[in-house]
């Protein structure tokens, strides 16, 4: 199947590349050329890009997709009375098809604002892969590990099977990590035990570090150490690499350990803002080299998936801390929701720009907006004015999941019928 975009206004991603318009010729899965006199006049399908900007799509490096099924179930809560009070219960409710209409409705959302990808952490995996193989998405799934009740290792062969059944699955587009949950719910033998795993498996680590100062003091009183000591100590960094979310509270010293580590930080800025967290110190991380790519955390606190806003919060929140509006241009911002999030996945060989050879993940915004005219400078305008709604046409792996902003592969009635029916059960009582 050959596919060509006319027209349109390209932003590469690519570092140094300036946008240019011109036509982009897919066939099958892949970007095969890109530029101002590419061919496209033997395809099978042509897309019109006139009025429109190509850009890679976007990567949610954090997410819990099936608490989309949460959304404002429970807001303006302390993280730790949410997570205990509200979240844990209701979680306990789901059943494997609440897990995998809640990721169905957190993929209809995600594809409706742009994003291609995603890295997603939570229970009952084996339902999300299959809604990501219905779906169409590319997603690298964790099966996220709290060891603090001993289960005789159910959990950890639960992550097993995902890593055994699901890796290259889905014609590649599924790929897995290990994910023990975060620092305050892996005491250091099991720790220990999940790093041995992904290190000979050659599997990445996606964990939560560091995210409020409750856990800074809980760490501090149990181990005498900051969180990300405590993960150093064990030897995460030397031994994998690793896609940390959250890292608020960093020390200079703990900036410093993370230094030349694999992998890198997933920030999310608006589940930070929402629960009250802090600022993380993400200029002063890439000043050190560290990868910071960008996610949204889960919609139970973000309540929203779209990156387009977690772009804009990004910068906005480095320009108001630092008091410096030149701390975290438009253009770095872009790429961290994209390139440097695929980093994180370990997915920026396939994805993440767009280039002959790499994956055919990319988007078209409609720019026939009055808030996106002119165009005098399309990354400032995509960072700073643009949302997930301006978004029209969705392409992964070569294959359209949204066009004229129809969804193809979801069906959208029965999505929502589902959804109210099982949401309802779930929160009910608590
Ligand atoms: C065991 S699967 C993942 C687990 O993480 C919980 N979770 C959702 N958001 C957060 C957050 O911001 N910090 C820590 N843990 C979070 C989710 O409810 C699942 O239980
Ligand atoms: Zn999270």
């Amino acid at each position: 199947m050959r596919t060509g975009i006319r027209n349109g206004l390209i932003i590469t991603m690519i570092e140094g590349e300036a946008p240019y318009k011109g036509n982009i010729l897919i066939e099958d899965d892949r970007i095969v050329e890109l530029g101002v006199s590419v061919d496209i006049s033997e395809v099978d399908q042509v897309i019109e890009g006139e009025g429109f900007t190509a850009m890679p799509g976007f990567i949610n490096a954090h997410q819990h997709s099936p608490m989309s099924l949460l959304r404002a179930f429970s807001d303006d809560m302390k993280l730790m009375d949410w997570l205990d009070r509200k979240m844990l219960p209701a979680e306990a409710n789901m059943t494997p098809e609440d897990i995998y209409w809640g990721s169905q409705l957190a993929m209809a959302e995600m594809i409706r604002s742009g994003t291609t990808c995603f890295a997603d952490m939570y229970i009952q995996m084996g339902q999300i892969a299959e809604a990501v193989k219905s779906v169409g998405m590319r997603a690298s799934l964790t099966r996220g590990l709290v060891f603090l009740q001993d289960d005789g290792g159910r959990r950890m062969s639960e992550a097993i099977d995902l890593v055994e059944r699901w890796s290259g699955a889905a014609d590649g587009r599924i790929t897995t990590m290990i994910g023990p949950h975060s620092p305050y719910t892996c005491p250091p033998e099991p720790l220990k035990e999940t790093i041995a795993y992904a290190e000979s498996r050659k599997l990445p680590i996606h964990i939560h570090l560091a995210e409020t100062k409750e856990e800074v003091v809980k760490i501090r009183d149990k181990y005498g150490v900051t969180p990300t000591e405590y993960l150093a100590h064990i030897g995460m960094f030397d031994r994998a690499h690793v896609l940390l979310a959250h890292a608020v509270h960093l020390t200079r010293k703990d900036i410093r350990l993370l230094h030349g580590m694999r992998g890198g930080i997933a920030h999310n800025p608006i589940s930070n803002l929402k629960l009250g967290c802090g600022i993380a110190p993400v200029a002063e991380c890439l000043r050190q080299g560290i990868t910071v790519g960008l996610g949204t955390d889960g919609a139970g606190s973000a309540t929203t998936l779209d990156m387009f806003e977690t772009v804009r919060a990004a910068a906005w929140l480095q320009k108001l801390d630092y008091g410096d509006p030149t701390i975290l241009p438009a253009s770095h911002a872009l790429g961290m929701g994209t390139l440097e999030s695929a980093k994180l996945l370990c997915l920026d060989h396939e994805v993440g720009t767009l280039e002959a050879g790499k994956k055919a993940d990319l988007i078209l915004v409609d720019m026939r907006k009055p808030h996106l005219q002119p165009v005098h400078n399309i990354e400032s305008l995509l960072a700073y004015a643009a949302s997930g709604s301006d978004v029209d046409t969705v392409m992964v792996n070569g294959r359209l999941l949204m066009q004229g902003r129809k969804l193809l592969t979801i069906n959208e009635d029965e999505l929502y019928r589902q959804v109210r029916q099982r949401a309802e059960r779930i929160v009910k009582g608590i």
